[in-house]
């Protein structure tokens, strides 16, 4: 066992704020009394060189004002198979609502709803395919596992003042999903990790694009659930000895592993880490724990890992660039509701690596941010 002290989950103490120089106060003051002013809307809307861009504006303001709205279309086309209905097409009205069991008027209203999202494509009147965006959701079962699972976030979300006010004290829908406990039940860790393991296709490869694991002999995945991370990396590196560090009751689930993956159950704040792996991956893990608690885990990995060892973190992060609003909005929401962890930038956590007595990092280039970005480090 780590010796370890408990934890003390109070929030990190705040630098005071810093305060813009007056330029930026004045300059920022001006431009969105500008941009605010109807008068400003309605001219730069009929001025040829600005309509555009006014436009773009006004349409990603409205995004923000509906997006709710579009995202519980998505649910419902989810809910209902409406894009396998779609992409096993043509098909009308009537043949959507038979297969849905919605009425006529519904299938339509929905068939619409989802061709203005792109889910659909109407290709002669009345005559439905599958739309683009559809076609790319329907290929990525990651993402419709999470659109599935949204209802839990969005029932957290009905209140967001009143999620906000609880400040994390109180049981919520997602905290109570993602149960991670010595103790949780097979069959709950085991929701958890098929959702997980939906999903981590994706991040794996944004990890292995990233970082030639082929260069070492034995890999310990620490949170690696039913194996999905070790499954992906498995053919592309035959030579890698492979390990899972997990909680007894995930462990218990995964089957069906290569006869090169080692299991290991045990509570990464409690339990030692496995030694005698020369590269140790934290996919998904950091975000979800608290600034504390992830120090517990990389000072666990550190103890671990050999001198020419390297730690590898891949995870979406905070100010990740194209994808901010994927950090600090939806993770930043998310794990506020799963009232554990928060998303960070690269910088935070090679501030982090240095107290875990880590002396060198490094992110490396993804080729989808939204869905990981990657740190690696090493003594
Ligand atoms: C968000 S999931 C990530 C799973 C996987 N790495 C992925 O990216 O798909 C977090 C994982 O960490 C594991 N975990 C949580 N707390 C743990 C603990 N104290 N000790 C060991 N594993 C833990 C969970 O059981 C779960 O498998």
């Amino acid at each position: 066992m780590l010796d370890v002290a408990p934890f003390t989950d109070a929030p990190p103490v705040p630098h005071p704020p810093e305060r813009p120089p007056e330029w930026r106060r004045r300059w920022t003051h001006w431009r969105n009394r500008v941009l605010g002013s109807p008068v400003f809307q309605d001219w730069a809307s009929r001025l040829p060189i600005f309509a555009s861009v006014s436009r773009r504006r006004a349409a990603s303001a409205f995004d923000l004002v509906a997006g709710f709205t579009y995202s519980q279309i998505l649910l419902a086309a989810v809910q209902t198979g409406l894009l396998d209905l779609l992409d096993a097409g043509p098909c009308n009205a009537d043949d959507i609502a038979r297969s849905t069991a919605l009425s006529h008027a519904a299938a339509t209203r929905l068939l619409r709803a989802a061709a203005a999202l792109d889910l659909a494509e109407e290709v002669a009147p009345g005559c439905w395919m599958l739309g683009q965006q559809g076609a790319a959701l329907r290929s990525n079962p990651g993402a419709l596992a999470m659109v599935a699972h949204h209802p839990l976030l969005y029932a957290d979300l009905s209140d967001p003042l009143a999620l906000l006010r609880q400040d994390r004290q109180e049981p919520t829908a997602l905290s109570r999903f993602w149960h991670y406990h010595s103790e949780t039940d097979g069959e709950i860790a085991g929701r958890y990790s098929s959702l997980m393991a939906a999903s981590q296709q994706m991040v794996a490869q944004q990890a292995m694009g990233a970082y030639a694991f082929d260069r070492h002999c034995r890999l310990l995945d620490i949170g690696g659930g039913h194996g999905a991370f070790v499954n992906a990396l498995a053919p592309a590196c035959p030579s890698l000895e492979l390990g899972i560090f997990d909680l007894p009751p995930v462990l218990s689930g995964a089957t069906n592993l290569p006869s090169r993956v080692s299991l290991h159950p045990g509570d990464f704040f409690a339990d030692a880490l496995p030694t005698g792996y020369d590269c140790i991956t934290l996919s998904r893990i950091l975000h979800d724990h608290d600034d504390d608690r992830c120090l517990r885990i990389l000072r666990g990995i550190r103890a671990a890992l050999p001198e020419n060892g390297r730690l590898v973190i891949a995870e979406p992060m905070a100010g990740a660039r194209g994808a901010k609003a994927m950090g600090d909005a939806y993770f930043g929401l998310y794990l506020w509701a799963m009232n554990s962890g928060r998303p960070r930038t690269p910088t935070e956590y090679g501030e982090m690596l240095h107290k875990a007595g880590f002396r060198h990092w490094q992110q490396k280039r993804t080729a989808t941010p939204v869905i990981a970005s990657v740190i690696v480090s090493s003594y």
